[in-house]
Order: C-alpha cells, then structure tokens, then sequence
C-alpha cells in the first residue's frame, strides 16, 4: 500500500547516497563500472557472476532491492569477486586485494553507522510479504 511506496521510496534515496558516496572514492574506481572483457579476456570465465557500483545504482532504479541485505548481497559480490580474481602475491593483485576490503569495511560501517533498524525492519517486512 501507500505507505510500502513510501518507504521503498526512502530505501532507494539512502541506497543511491550510499553507491554515489561509494563511486566518488578514489580508492573504488576500479569498482565503478564492469571490468573490461576487452582488456580481462578470461575475466568472465573465472567469476560467473560480475558485479559493479554503477550496475548496483541501475539495479536501485529499477526498484530491484526491496531491503539493505539485498543491496549489501550486491556490494559483496564486487569485493569478493575481486579477492578471487586477484589472488597472487604481485603488487597489482595486493592493490586492488587492499581496495576490495577496503570497499567491504567501508559498506559495513555506513550501514552500520547510518541505517535505522527499525527501518531495516520494515524493509525485511515488505520483503517477507511479497
Ligand atoms: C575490478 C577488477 N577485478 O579484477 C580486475 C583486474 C579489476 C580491474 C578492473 C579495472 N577496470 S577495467 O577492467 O576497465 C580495465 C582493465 C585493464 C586496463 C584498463 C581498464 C581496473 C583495474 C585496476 O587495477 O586499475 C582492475
């Protein structure tokens, strides 16, 4: 009903400040967008399920995510993704290793920090129901 709308409506405002705050760090640009299957060939051969910050906020448009867990689901996926592509030892791989965390301890902590778990409740709620 009208007041599911205003609330999902709520959800996607603070979703989009999250992933726009995400997408500005400098840490995250190689997160922003889909790695290249031009410049990483064997890219989708290894990670069968690719994810990235600028996909997250088309996916926040589309009303696809009903709660935070969903969108959180989505922000783990990049950083894992990126830990198990990356895994060796050579400094390129302990870079972008260093900046997946990074993203992982940052997502974390806005939520942590910033969401109403009353709120959080209403969300699971309307997910429960539909
Ligand atoms: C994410 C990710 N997961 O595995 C890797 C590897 C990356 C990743 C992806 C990108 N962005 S990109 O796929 O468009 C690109 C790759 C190579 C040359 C130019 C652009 C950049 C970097 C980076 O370290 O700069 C790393």
């Amino acid at each position: 009903e009208e007041q599911e709308e205003d609330t999902l409506r709520e959800l996607r405002l603070f979703l989009r400040n999250v992933t726009e705050r995400l997408s500005q760090d400098k840490r995250f640009k190689a997160f922003t967008k889909p790695v290249d299957i031009e410049e990483v060939p064997d890219y989708i051969k290894v990670i069968r399920h690719p994810m990235d910050l600028s996909t997250i906020l088309s996916k926040v448009d589309l009303h696809k995510y009903v709660t935070v867990r969903e969108f959180v689901n989505d922000v783990d996926l990049i950083w894992k993704n990126a830990l198990e592509y990356n895994p060796d030892s050579d400094p390129s791989d302990r870079q972008i290793r260093h900046r997946a965390c990074a993203l992982k301890d940052t997502t974390h902590a806005i939520i942590r920090d910033e969401l109403d778990e009353d709120f959080n409740r209403i969300c699971e709620q309307i997910r429960e129901a539909r």
